[in-house]
């Protein structure tokens, strides 16, 4: 993290705390409603520049045996602290992602991740989460990403052709 990080605040239309965070795209893998194969996670906002999100473990993202894959826990961070921005009124892209897996995460469990914005440096959001599985003093994983802030327009100029919808 760069030493110049400046604190960030909530806009002040941002979603409310206790509030859902709506879906970025209903085929994302990370949040989308009907995308068929996904994450399906719901990231509720917190107060502050804070959200929570939990995600069931199905077996079909087992890496195994009995527990989740990592790259599926890495993509639900992305999702939790990539949607945090939003707290902002920032559409950003993940620029650098890391994950520390402390424990084994078994199928069938429910992870509760809790994310905070650190601050930012001109178009960079720095982000850190955690993973816990109903006890919040026993984590299973932490996470730090930066985000970088998109002209949204213009990052999907020439990819929106390739894009796919619900029921298409
Ligand atoms: C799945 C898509 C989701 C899209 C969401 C749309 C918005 C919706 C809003 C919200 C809901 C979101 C929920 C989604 C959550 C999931 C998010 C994802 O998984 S996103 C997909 C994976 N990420 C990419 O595909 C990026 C690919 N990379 C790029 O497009 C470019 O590299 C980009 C835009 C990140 C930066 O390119 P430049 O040309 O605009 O800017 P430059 O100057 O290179 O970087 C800006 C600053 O950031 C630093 N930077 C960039 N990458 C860095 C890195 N890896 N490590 C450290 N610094 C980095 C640079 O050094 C620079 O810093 P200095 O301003 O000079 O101080």
């Amino acid at each position: 993290m760069p030493t110049d990080i400046e604190p960030l605040a909530r806009h002040p239309k941002a979603t409310r705390p206790g509030e859902k965070i709506g879906l970025h795209h209903s085929m994302c893998y990370g949040c989308g409603d009907e995308a068929p194969v996904g994450l399906r996670i719901t990231v509720v906002a917190g107060e502050g520049v804070t959200t929570t999100a939990t995600m069931k473990v199905e077996d079909w993202m087992q890496g195994g045996p009995g527990v989740i894959h990592g790259g599926v826990l890495s993509a639900a961070f992305d999702e939790v602290m990539g949607t945090t921005p939003l707290l902002l009124r920032k559409p950003v892209v993940t620029g650098h992602l890391a994950i520390d897996y402390a424990k084994p995460i078994p199928l069938g469990s429910t992870v509760h991740f809790t994310c905070e914005i650190l601050g930012g440096v001109g178009r960079k959001i720095y982000t850190r989460a955690y993973a816990h599985l109903g006890d919040p003093d026993v984590l299973v994983a932490g996470a730090h990403a930066l985000f970088i802030e998109i002209d949204l327009e213009k990052h999907f100029a020439g990819y929106r052709d390739k894009a796919v919808h619900a029921g298409e």
